[in-house]
């Protein structure tokens, strides 16, 4: 199978560092092997330690001979501030720097919200939202503050409300302001920080978190994006790229919709037919309709 190369001029990142939380599989795993095609030393970090350094082998394998990027596998669960803290600090201790953080390790169960349990929703706040704050709070203190740099928080299409997946689409929505907000907050330091709302991007380990109802849930959604297919992990890592480079040097504080319109169209949740909503108000309004829908009847 044809490699997928980066539209960005090689070299475009040599020498600069990044953190990609859930960097070894889908989305991050396109960020992180765009990065280090740029020239970009990426440390990869996720919860399962073979899962990443499998994936760090893959990556090694592909990384042009032209560019000096290096890949570190570094486990870290990111609802853990400890293991946050300590993967900021292992970072610093091998690289000296950070330049770049993409927030893009997270996820959720289906479920309508009645059925959610406490632990199961805070399962999926802590790791999108506490998880994201986690994260951008250590590398923002232990060395952007005093350096500058650029965060990218990867959020979702949760625009119309997330009905199925209500717990992180409140998640998601929190990651869209608090990226406003720290995008001001740290603005002297010259760090931008800006979002990524992908629409519904297949990979094999999206769908698979899915189990036996990915493919449907996957193929049903196809249709429902002016593209009328399914998004790839590699169109997210050039639109992270882009924010990430000189190119977005004046954007902060954006939420950039990778969606093909996904967002704008029609939601794929079918609420059912029922009798069950308040009757509107009788008066001149309500015959009007009547007779629009039922021409021959007599009020
Ligand atoms: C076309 C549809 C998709 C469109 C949009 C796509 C969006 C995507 O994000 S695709 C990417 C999908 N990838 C992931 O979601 C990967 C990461 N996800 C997870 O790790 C889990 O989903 C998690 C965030 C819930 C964390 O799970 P885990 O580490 O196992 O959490 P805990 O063991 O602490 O306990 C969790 C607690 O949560 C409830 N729960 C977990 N999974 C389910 C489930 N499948 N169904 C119902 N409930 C679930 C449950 O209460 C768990 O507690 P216990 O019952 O005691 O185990
Ligand atoms: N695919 C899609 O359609 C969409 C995806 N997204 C979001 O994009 C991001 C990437 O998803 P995608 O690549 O599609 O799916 P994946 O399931 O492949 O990626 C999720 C990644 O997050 C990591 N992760 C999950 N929980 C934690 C945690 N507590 N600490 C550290 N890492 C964690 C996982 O690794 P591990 O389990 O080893 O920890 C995994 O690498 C996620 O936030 C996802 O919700 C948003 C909108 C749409």
């Amino acid at each position: 199978m044809a490699a997928v190369t980066s539209v960005f001029r090689p070299g475009l990142f040599n020498h600069k560092v990044a953190i990609v939380t859930g960097g070894g599989t889908g989305i991050g795993k396109a960020i992180s092997s765009e990065l280090l095609e740029l020239g970009c030393s990426v440390v990869i970090s996720s919860r399962k330690a073979e899962k990443l350094e499998a994936a760090a082998q893959e990556m090694r394998q592909k990384i042009p001979p032209s560019s000096p990027a290096i890949v570190t596998p570094l486990t870290c669960n990111i609802r853990s501030e400890d293991d946050v803290k300590a993967l900021v600090s292992s970072v610093l201790n091998k690289y000296g720097r950070i330049d770049f953080l993409v927030n893009n390790g997270g996820g959720q169960f289906t479920s309508p919200a009645e059925n959610m349990s406490s632990k199961g929703w805070n399962a999926v706040i802590d790791t999108n939202l506490t998880g994201t704050f986690h994260c951008c709070k250590e590398v923002y203190s232990a060395w952007m503050k005093q350096h500058g740099g650029v965060i990218i928080n990867i959020i979702a299409d949760m625009w119309k409300g997330f009905p199925g997946m209500a717990h992180t689409g409140a998640a998601r929505s929190a990651v869209d302001n608090l990226t406003k907000s720290l995008s001001i907050e740290w603005a002297a330091s010259g760090v931008r920080v800006n979002a990524v709302a992908p629409g519904t991007i297949f990979s094999k380990t999206a769908m698979d978190n899915y189990k036996e109802l990915g493919p449907l849930l996957f193929t049903k959604s196809a249709k429902f994006n002016l593209a009328k297919r399914l998004g790839v992990p590699e169109e997210i890592s050039s639109a992270v790229c882009f924010l990430l480079s000189p190119a977005a040097s004046y954007i902060s504080g954006a939420t950039l919709r990778v969606d093909a319109g996904q967002s704008l169209y029609h939601s794929m949740w079918e609420v059912p037919d029922h009798n069950a909503w308040p009757q509107a108000p009788e008066g001149e309004n309500l015959d009007a309709l009547r007779e629009v829908l039922n021409p021959k009847s007599k009020l």
